[in-house]
């Protein structure tokens, strides 16, 4: 990947520095973009929490974390470029007062990056406490974690009261979904290759499918798990943003309106599923205890700190239709769950059928062609074709094999390293670059679409339907593409060898 340092130096402030996000994602993200290098000389790193700690503590605890989630021995000669970027201010996130002593710390005449790994609850706190302070002006950036809101109301309260002092110009709204590489090359897979680009509708596609499979159960967040859902954690952000890049038009340019103009035309074409429909389009699904890769797991009701009566899904599928030219009559299948038995997100594009088959009865349902675009893990690109077998059949005949043609990111790209998302998101931040962001009137359209799906849930007072951990959800989920005679792909992570 060819990155490009950040040309200004920055005041990189980290907000909420001794939580699980900044601990396990972000610090570590930070010292591996030092370790390219890619961070300016001059930019410094400001943790924020309300903890007294000294700096030199802080920047101890900042090394205990690089050791244990960067998954590599630390580099000395890195540590100690970053090390003295480090310094660290104590501050009440909800109290005005506070926010003095932060004023000290950072430099007026510098960029200021405020990047709030905090509840979304107190954006707006810490919002009203920098401006206490005098140090917001239009070059201060301020990047906001997912979710933001719980549903289309909460989501504009949020964005209101961000807007109050910042413009949509200097928000950065976080899909970490956006920095991966694999979702990143969509853009290049579609509108770089005339062979996609201009086979890219219903003329050509039969249907597509997206599948975000995750192997861990809630990972002890059962407060904030249970009060989201698979819906507002997964398919609200991540998978509606991975349609909206398939789905798209071509944007202009790549500058950041340009998508972002693209992907909420998307959105606004998603056929509304609501009380009429939702039980011929959705599932949800709750694991029960199973075992995952050969270990025994408990249910979702058996985890710790559980409510046993809760009926919070983890486990979604949904038949998505988009009412627009390029892709009436084309359904998008999308489903993610927790412990399910593997972890593995992939796209599917499944092509039309062949209108005439030359090839006689025993190829008298010639499958279709299949791309199929692994975005993790053994990220890489697929293409299934038909091939005639070498040999000399009788004439007028020929044998056919089913082949793949099969580029694998880890063979193509070895000296290459696949960065972290929030790595790429990071540095993009830094250079002002708001194309990987999500802006204000998605993050909104989005909960329009997926709250009507929630309130035909909760309206039909029925329960989500178990499954067994480590199995790929409800049997209703087969049935969704069963009924239109398709199956779910079955990921070659899974496949029998
Ligand atoms: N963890 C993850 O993997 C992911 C997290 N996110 C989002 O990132 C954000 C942070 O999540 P996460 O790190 O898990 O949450 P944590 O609860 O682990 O961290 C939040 C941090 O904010 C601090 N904080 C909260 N209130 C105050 C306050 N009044 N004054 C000062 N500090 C305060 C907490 O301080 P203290 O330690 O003192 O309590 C804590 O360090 C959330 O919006 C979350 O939804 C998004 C995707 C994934
Ligand atoms: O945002 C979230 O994403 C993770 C999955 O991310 P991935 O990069 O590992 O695919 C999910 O586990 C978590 O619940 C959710 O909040």
């Amino acid at each position: 990947m060819v990155f490009e340092s950040t040309s200004e130096p920055c005041d990189f402030v980290l907000f909420g520095t001794n939580g699980d996000l900044a601990r396990r994602k972000l610090l570590p993200s930070l010292y591996q973009l030092e370790k390219a290098e890619l961070i300016h000389p001059d930019t410094t790193i400001i943790g924020v929490a309300r903890q007294e700690t000294s700096v030199d503590d802080y920047i101890d605890s900042v090394r205990d974390n690089i050791e244990k989630f960067s998954g590599a021995e630390v580099c000395e000669e890195t540590w100690a470029r970053l090390k003295a970027r480090l310094d660290y201010v104590k501050v009440d996130m909800r109290d005005e007062a506070s926010y003095s002593a932060f004023k000290e710390h950072v430099n007026p005449d510098r960029i200021m990056v405020c990047y709030l790994a905090t509840p979304p609850s107190i954006y707006g706190d810490i919002c009203r406490g920098l401006n206490a302070a005098g140090v917001i002006d239009p070059s201060v950036r301020v990047v906001l974690e997912k979710p933001i809101g719980h549903d289309l109301a909460s989501s504009c309260v949020i964005n209101e009261q961000v807007a109050e002092f910042f413009d949509e110009k200097q928000i950065y709204r976080i899909d970490h979904y956006l920095g991966k590489e694999t979702v990143l090359n969509l853009i290049a897979l579609r509108f770089a290759n005339s062979i996609f680009a201009t086979n890219w509708d219903h003329n050509c596609i039969d249907h597509v499918q997206v599948s975000v499979a995750e192997s861990v159960g809630i990972e002890g967040r059962w407060g904030y798990f249970d009060e989201a859902g698979q819906m507002r954690d997964m398919v609200q952000n991540h998978l509606l943003q991975v349609l909206s890049l398939i789905a798209m038009e071509p944007p202009t340019t790549l500058d950041a309106d340009s998508i972002r103009d693209e992907k909420l035309k998307v959105l606004k074409a998603l056929r509304p599923i609501n009380a009429s429909n939702y039980q011929q389009s959705t599932v949800r699904g709750q694991y029960i205890n199973g075992f995952v890769k050969g270990q025994e797991v408990p249910g979702y009701l058996e985890e710790p700190d559980a409510n046993t009566e809760s009926r919070t899904e983890t486990f979604v599928a949904l038949k998505v239709e988009i009412d627009n030219w390029r892709w009436a009559g084309v359904p998008f299948y999308l489903r993610t769950g927790k412990r399910l038995p593997t972890k593995v997100s992939e796209i599917v594009i499944y092509f039309k059928r062949q209108p005439h088959n030359l090839f006689g009865d025993s190829f008298a349902n010639l499958p279709p062609n299949k791309l199929v675009i692994r975005l993790q893990p053994d990220e890489g690109v697929e293409i299934t074709v038909m091939n005639k077998v070498p040999g000399l059949q009788s004439s007028g005949s020929m044998d056919l094999q089913k082949s793949k043609l099969n580029l694998s990111f880890s063979e193509a790209f070895s000296d290459e390293r696949i960065a972290d998302a929030y790595e790429k998101l990071l540095l993009e931040v830094m250079r002002g670059n708001q194309a990987l962001f999500v802006r204000r009137d998605e993050i909104e359209q989005a909960w329009k679409w997926v709250d009507s799906i929630l309130a035909a849930w909760d309206g039909s007072n029925e329960p989500p339907e178990p499954y067994q951990a480590g199995t790929w959800g409800p049997v209703a989920s087969i049935g969704l593409l069963a009924r239109e005679d398709r199956s779910w792909y079955e990921s070659r992570t899974t496949k029998k060898k």
